[in-house]
């Protein structure tokens, strides 16, 4: 596996190392050794799926809340998307930044999400699906998200969203959510 640092610290692209012969190809996906030795998450408790019928198909930015945080490894085993982790960790020089790259089934590559980012991506053809391994259960409650379109974060979609869920559309930009947490905090 080939792993490349990203202009973020703690997220990763890991490309395969796909080893070819007259049958095709064999490569791993995941390996705990390699992945403990860079420091990653090698404890995963869900293997989702998620398929998207058509091109520009938007779904995020998704994050779970403390302590319920998550790691995410994501890859794209049918078509193509652009896959974009935000990182939201008070603190990091890179707070607020985000990365783009093009996940398909046929690159292999992977995208090495840590916790404290949002991850959302788009379809970039029709019928898409998309692996995610991630570390924690998931947590109805504690699933939040921010606007895909945020301007304090500028993410540089490839096209406008052709189909979202009601719930992406309703998310407020981050700013707001950080509002909210302080004015919770001091109800
Ligand atoms: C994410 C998730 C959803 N669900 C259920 C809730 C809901 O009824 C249905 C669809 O959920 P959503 O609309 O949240 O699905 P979706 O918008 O595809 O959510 C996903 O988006 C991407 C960007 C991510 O990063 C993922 O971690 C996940 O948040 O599936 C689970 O049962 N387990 C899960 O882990």
């Amino acid at each position: 596996m080939l792993f490349q640092y990203t202009k973020i610290d703690g997220l990763w692209i890991v490309d395969p190392e796909r080893f070819h012969d007259a049958r095709g190809s064999f490569g791993r996906t995941f390996c705990s050794e390699e992945f403990g030795a860079l420091g990653l998450s090698t404890h995963f408790v869900q293997h989702s799926l998620s398929v998207s019928l058509l091109r520009h198909t938007l779904r995020g930015l998704h994050f779970q809340v403390p302590p319920h945080q998550e790691a995410k490894l994501v890859s794209c085993v049918r078509g193509v998307i652009w896959d974009v982790a935000v990182d939201l960790r008070p603190g990091s020089p890179t707070y607020l930044e985000w990365v783009g790259t093009t996940l398909s089934a046929d690159n292999g590559r992977q995208f090495y999400i840590p916790e404290g980012f949002a991850h959302g991506f788009q379809s970039l053809v029709d019928d898409v699906a998309v692996s995610y391994v991630i570390s924690a259960p998931y947590v109805p409650n504690s699933s939040s998200g921010i606007r895909y379109d945020d301007a304090a974060i500028g993410i540089d979609w490839p096209a406008r969203p052709s189909v979202m869920s009601d719930k992406d559309m309703a998310w407020p930009a981050w700013r707001g959510l950080v509002d909210l947490a302080v004015e919770e905090a001091e109800v």
